[in-house]
């Protein structure tokens, strides 16, 4: 007979996800996570080669160990790291608001990941952080809910500076995950309503 006290634990058990934070240089990958992970925001910037992190969530009543991957700042030129594309749950892809060139740069990082995983949808979160600075603003926050129209993923706008949506924006990386792993194959890609 089964012992419903041990089911139960092993229900709850945390379940460990993979994300990969992306995107260009100093749009804030780093502070993001240091937010997220530390509760503080860091006004000097030292470019990231790459670093991991860890940290429990829970989500909708079940515990997460998330692992986070702050990786180095891409540009057009930088060679991409397969690894990242291979081995991950999930991507977080952030570009700055202040920058239309880092929000043209998520759509060819997620080309690349598309390109090495060998499929046509990943689970992605789209990021516009620093969204404190309105008044540098180059990208509407309409134009990242177009994109994530488009990939049918998710998309919000963040600022790591002043702690907005940092949380959700993990929450709903779980949520995409949760949804590729969770759900039939022929309904995958389709877009959840938080
Ligand atoms: N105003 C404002 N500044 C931010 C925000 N997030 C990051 N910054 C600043 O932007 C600069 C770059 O931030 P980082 O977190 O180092 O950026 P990164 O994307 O990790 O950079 P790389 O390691 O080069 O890829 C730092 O000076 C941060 O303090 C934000 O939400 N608002």
């Amino acid at each position: 007979m089964s012992n419903p006290i041990s089911s139960t634990t092993a229900a709850k058990a945390p379940k460990l996800r993979r994300i990969a934070l992306m995107g260009s240089r100093a749009v804030g990958k780093s502070s993001m996570v240091i937010q997220f992970v530390e509760n503080v925001f860091v006004d000097s910037y030292f470019p990231t080669i790459e670093r991991a992190f860890t940290k429990p969530l829970t989500f909708h009543g079940q515990e997460y160990e998330v692992e986070i991957i702050d990786t180095a700042g891409q540009d057009e030129f930088s060679i991409f790291n397969g690894k990242h594309a291979l081995d991950m749950h999930g991507y977080v892809l952030v570009y700055s608001v202040t920058s239309k060139l880092s929000f043209d740069m998520i759509s060819v990082i997620r080309d690349k990941i598309l390109n090495f995983t060998g499929t046509d949808w990943v689970p992605i979160v789209i990021v516009g952080n620093k969204a404190d600075l309105q008044n540098q603003r180059q990208v509407t926050k309409e134009e990242g809910e177009e994109l994530a129209a488009r990939w049918k993923c998710l998309a919000c706008e963040t600022s790591a500076k002043t702690n907005h949506n940092i949380g959700r924006t993990f929450e709903m990386m779980i949520a995409e995950i949760e949804k590729s792993t969770d759900i039939p194959e022929d309904k995958k890609g389709e877009c959840t309503i938080l």
